[in-house]
């Protein structure tokens, strides 16, 4: 140990920073000059183009971001957001009960009401709003809102002058969410009740 505390803290540390690195550049599985990065940044990576000829030789900053890409805060393309929302609304639709309650179906105008305010594509919003006013949402069952919703997502698909979806293959395109238990049944959900309209 040496004798100044201070100088054993540091290298402990540095210890500690070099495994880390080596068991992180191990988990990344390329063969990374690994380095420690000065001011604010723990760590950067740079991946030599010599040997992964995909990626090119890169300042530590851009290298880092190209392995943090996926998991970072990088902006959502409209059309991204677009297929993540359809994806969540025709799954929705496709747990949404024959018999749906009282509360389940106020909850679903209220949630297509507040979509159309508070969607994060002013755009999309305002356009969506417009959708609702000519096509008022029908949640009396299971087969009405999911074929007015695939309705209402081929006027969209229209106006964007895409193809339109045949309807009468929406319960094959979209299915219930695989979950043990039925954990995910929206009448498994004690919130709902058991109340019937
Ligand atoms: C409420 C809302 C309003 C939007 N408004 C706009 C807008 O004004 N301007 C704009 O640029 N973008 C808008 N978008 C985004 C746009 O609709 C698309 O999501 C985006 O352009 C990506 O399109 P995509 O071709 O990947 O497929 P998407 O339209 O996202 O569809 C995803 C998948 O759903 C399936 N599908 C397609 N049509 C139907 C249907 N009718 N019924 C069931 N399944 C279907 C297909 O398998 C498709 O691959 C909006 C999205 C939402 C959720």
């Amino acid at each position: 140990m040496s004798e100044n505390p201070l100088q054993f803290l540091l290298q402990t540390f540095e210890k500690v920073s070099n495994s880390v690195q080596h068991h992180l550049s191990n988990f990344i599985g390329h063969h990374q000059n690994v380095s420690a990065y000065n001011k604010g940044t723990i760590f950067s990576f740079s991946i030599s183009s010599k040997e992964n000829p995909s990626v090119s030789d890169a300042s530590p900053i851009q290298s880092r971001d190209i392995l943090l890409k996926g998991k970072s805060s990088a902006p959502l393309t409209k059309e991204e957001l677009g297929r993540a929302t359809w994806t969540f609304l025709h799954t929705l639709a496709a747990q949404y009960p024959e018999k749906p309650t009282r509360q389940q179906k106020k909850d679903v105008k209220e949630l297509m009401e507040i979509l159309s305010r508070m969607y994060p594509c002013k755009e999309c919003a305002d356009h969506f709003k417009e959708v609702l006013r000519s096509n008022p949402v029908q949640v009396g069952s299971h087969a009405e809102f999911s074929q007015w919703l695939c309705h209402v997502h081929n006027v969209v698909n229209r106006s964007l002058g895409k193809v339109v979806f045949p309807c009468e293959r929406v319960d094959a395109r979209w299915g219930k969410l695989e979950c043990e238990q039925r954990a995910c049944d929206l009448l498994g959900s004690t919130s709902f009740g058991e109340e019937r309209h």
